[in-house]
């Protein structure tokens, strides 16, 4: 018995199967991190397997990279391509100018390089992501190990000069120790609840020394995909001002939405 996708991650492969429609021949593409973007990749792997298109990959982590590899996308390095036409990349949170918290997979640096080097972010997610106003999920930010209590300590003094609800950051944990991002560092998660203005929040959070960098992307996200579990898909594109909504045909993946006796 093979079983069905459960309803987010039917969600999850509707948005990466509309948005891997935005992927021409040739393109250079960066692929993000994360559950949703696995999805997406796989989609690349099938149109590059089965449809003969050729396209570079660009990854934002090492995992990203090796299923890309697994899965037939050739995969070069940023600065072996320098500049990309298009990242498909998840989301954390998103609200309605499309704004963005991301870095829950801890790949926010490299993501946000990918992104901004990109003539294109596509952001693929769910309902379950959108928020009126950026912070319930706890806010990504990159330290390096130096001095990490200090940096914590001064960060959690500027945001008591800043209007967000909450103020504490906890060190990400992988088991006992620390969990490392794939440059060696920390991340610090800043339970802010509700971060009133990002732009300044984000200015702020990366003059502080060992600050790297933080998970908020403000006005890098071009079109949000976001998927339902009933096949249907909207499409909100922020430069054109349009949304869309469609119905993806999955009836070649039936076996990934419905029960199979094996
Ligand atoms: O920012 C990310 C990784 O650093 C991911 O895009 C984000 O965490 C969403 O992940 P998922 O698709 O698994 O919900």
């Amino acid at each position: 018995m093979t079983a069905a996708l459960s309803p987010i991650d039917k969600a999850k492969y509707i948005a990466a199967r509309r948005a891997v429609e935005f992927v021409e021949d040739g393109m250079r593409v960066g692929l993000g991190t994360g559950s949703t973007a696995a999805w997406m990749v796989r989609c690349l792997g099938e149109m590059v397997r089965e449809d003969g298109i050729k396209i570079t990959g660009v990854a934002t982590s090492a995992r990203t990279a090796q299923l890309a590899r697994e899965v037939g996308v050739p995969v070069k390095t940023l600065d072996e391509v320098r500049w990309l036409d298009l990242t498909i990349d998840g989301a954390d949170e998103y609200d309605a100018d499309l704004n963005l918290i991301k870095g829950g997979g801890g790949a926010l640096l490299h993501e946000k390089i990918v992104a901004t080097a990109s003539d294109q972010m596509v952001v693929i997610a769910d309902l379950s992501k959108q928020v009126d106003t950026l912070g319930a999920f706890p806010l990504p930010v990159e330290v390096i190990p130096f001095g990490w209590q200090t940096t914590k300590a001064l960060i959690e003094e500027m945001l008591s000069n800043v209007d967000v609800l909450g103020r504490s950051a906890s060190l990400r944990l992988n088991g006992a120790d620390p969990f490392r991002t794939d440059e060696g560092n920390y991340i610090l998660d800043l339970h802010l609840r509700r971060i009133a203005n990002p732009a300044q929040l984000s200015l702020v959070l990366n003059q502080i020394p060992g600050v790297v960098e933080n998970g908020l992307f403000l006005d890098i996200c071009d079109v949000l995909v976001i998927g339902n579990a009933d096949g249907t898909v909207e499409v909100r594109d922020i430069n054109n001002g349009t949304v869309e909504h469609e119905r993806i045909d999955i009836t070649d993946r039936e076996n990934l939405f419905t029960d199979s006796a094996e």
